[in-house]
């Protein structure tokens, strides 16, 4: 099967509360955009990268793909209001019959577990890459009591890529956007149609990028994936 992938860039990273935006802070000297897109340049089975921007960082993107000498990013597009709409904008701009969808906010993500996101798939139609939880999850009742502690041994956190056949998951996302379903992630749209989707167990450096904490846990996981010579 011949994969592509949508690298979702188009955030406005509020929960930083960085002067630049998450996808170009440094990290490791390196903006972080930099680190997500190695690692999908350096797997074999990505053929081609569709990169969604917020709007008016385009050019910054596309300074940060030629400075890199990034050859798969065959598209830079403007990004929507929610995470969702620009994950839709870069379906419909790929063409390859297996997507992989892709936070850039997680540039720790490796090209070996890229690889087995797309196996995977390739066998159970869909999958995403996860983590058992480590905490006791509770839920609560809206007014800051506990109400239910799910059974730890079910709950997983998943992280991206997730991967599916292209044609599924857009038809996922437009029957989503007729009937006004949101969806903080894309596995989330076909469970909601009843198809199951293959939990690939990644790793808990697979963090993402979101409040000012992450980007120094960031550095030390990185620097420790250089002292053992780990590849991205
Ligand atoms: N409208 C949006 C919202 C998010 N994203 C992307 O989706 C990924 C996960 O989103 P998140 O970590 O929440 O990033 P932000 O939305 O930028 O963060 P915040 O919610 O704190 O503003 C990020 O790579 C982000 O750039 C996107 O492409 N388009
Ligand atoms: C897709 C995701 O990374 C899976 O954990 C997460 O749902 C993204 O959430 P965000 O609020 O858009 O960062």
């Amino acid at each position: 099967m011949e994969w592509g992938a949508v690298v979702v860039a188009a955030g406005r990273g509020t929960r930083m509360g960085a002067a630049d935006n998450k996808p170009y802070l440094k990290l490791a000297g390196r903006a972080v955009l930099a680190h997500t897109l190695e690692a999908f340049e350096r797997s074999d089975s990505v053929k081609s990268i569709v990169l969604v921007v917020t709007s008016g960082e385009q050019k910054k993107a596309a300074e940060i793909i030629g400075n890199e000498g990034f050859g798969k990013v065959k598209l830079i597009i403007p990004g929507g209001a929610e995470r969702q709409d620009s994950v839709y904008a870069g379906l419909t701009a790929l063409d390859t019959e297996g997507v992989l969808v892709h936070d850039a906010a997680r540039p720790l993500i490796t090209s070996a577990q890229i690889e087995a996101c797309c196996r995977a798939a390739e066998e159970h139609g869909s999958s995403a890459i996860a983590v058992p939880v480590k905490d006791t999850i509770k839920v609560s009742d809206g007014n800051g009591f506990i109400v239910a502690t799910p059974e730890r041994r079910t709950l997983w956190s998943v992280q991206t890529p997730q991967a599916f056949l292209r044609t599924e998951l857009m038809q996922a996302h437009r029957q989503a956007q007729e009937e006004g379903a949101i969806a903080t992630d894309d596995a989330m749209l076909l469970e909601r149609l009843g198809r199951k989707v293959a939990i690939v167990e990644g790793d808990y450096a697979n963090l993402k990028i979101t409040t000012p904490e992450d980007l120094p846990i960031a550095e030390l996981l990185l620097a420790r994936r250089k002292e053992k010579g780990e590849p991205n």
